[in-house]
């Protein structure tokens, strides 16, 4: 299934100025094609230009709703405190394969999920496995902000305590600030956290739903389109949080902007009718795709 040209793709820089390149060409210009195209079944993969760990993999995930079909035999490593952009054009399969890795897919009835995704060598859909502690090492960000109509302390405050986390009223003070601190939101709330967190702004309301997920110390997070309910400069305090939080997370993150898939991401999936065309580090993909639909959808003729 892996189709790996190494020498291809260590050929791409992998420069800043590449990502700034990148972000100029998307949807603009024709991205520079180092290679003839392919059309071929299988994915392509360009290998990182980084060493990286990976912690989380899936192995020819399949998803069905009922009898459709909505995901073919996906396998993707995702990089270990990097952010992986999962882009391609609505209904894709984007969300269904970011649900499977929190096992969100199993609230759906009639949704039945194939194949294996491991975190930490560990299968994730192993039956003795508790999806609730699963969970809090996956946490999830979803595209509109959901905060939980209670005070902004109770909002982080929730997780840690139905995980058992803080002994004590000053641990949970102590996860509560350092959670809204890496979510950059702190001194936004420090003198407010007995309001309501459905009264903040829709910029603060999804800074207080990723310190939420933050609170129970999870590995990876998972982003839905995080952005899309928020203005251009609540976007940018969110994109630069993701930025930040990478070094402590592994991200994923599904964006219909690739934009925004060129600034945040380090990796980026291609998906087109539920089946993952490409794979490879951001610059690759936005500016040297090597499978015709990538270059299709990066300059804007499919999607
Ligand atoms: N709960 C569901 N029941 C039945 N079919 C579903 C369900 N959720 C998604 N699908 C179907 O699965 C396919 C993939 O949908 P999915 O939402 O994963 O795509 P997407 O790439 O995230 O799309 P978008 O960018 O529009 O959010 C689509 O054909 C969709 O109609």
């Amino acid at each position: 299934m892996t189709s790996s040209h190494p020498s291809d793709a260590q050929a791409v820089s992998a420069s800043s100025s590449a990502r700034d390149a990148a972000l100029h060409d998307v949807g603009a210009t024709k991205p520079v094609l180092a290679n003839p195209l392919t059309e071929k079944d299988e994915t392509v993969r360009s290998p990182d230009l980084e060493t990286r760990e990976y912690r989380l993999q899936a192995r020819d995930v399949c998803v069905f709703y009922g009898e459709k079909q909505a995901l073919f035999d996906v396998s993707l490593d995702v990089p270990e405190k990097a952010v992986t952009s999962l882009i391609g054009p609505s209904g894709c399969g984007k969300t269904t394969f970011l649900r499977c890795i929190n096992r969100m897919n199993d609230t759906i009835e009639g949704c039945r999920v194939t194949g294996k995704i491991t975190l930490d060598g560990e299968d994730i859909y192993d039956p003795s496995l508790d999806v609730v502690e699963l969970r809090s090492r996956v946490g999830m960000v979803f595209q509109k902000p959901n905060p939980f109509p209670k005070s902004i302390y109770e909002n982080v405050a929730y997780g840690p305590r139905i995980h058992g986390l803080a002994r004590s009223r000053t641990e949970m003070d102590e996860i509560v600030e350092a959670s809204l601190k890496r979510a950059g939101l702190w001194s936004e709330v420090k003198d407010r956290l007995r309001e309501s967190g459905t009264g903040l702004s829709g910029g603060q309301q999804q800074r207080l739903c990723i310190a939420r997920a933050i609170a129970v110390s999870p590995e990876v997070i998972l982003m839905d389109e995080p952005c899309s309910a928020l203005d251009p400069i609540a976007t940018a305090v969110i994109e630069e949080l993701i930025d930040e939080l990478r070094a402590h997370y592994t991200i994923i993150i599904v964006t219909h902007s690739m934009q925004q898939a060129a600034r945040v991401s380090q990796k980026t999936a291609f998906f087109h009718l539920g089946k993952l065309i490409e794979e490879g580090p951001t610059e690759v993909i936005m500016q040297t795709p090597r499978h015709k639909k990538t270059q299709d959808y990066i300059t804007g003729r499919i999607g």
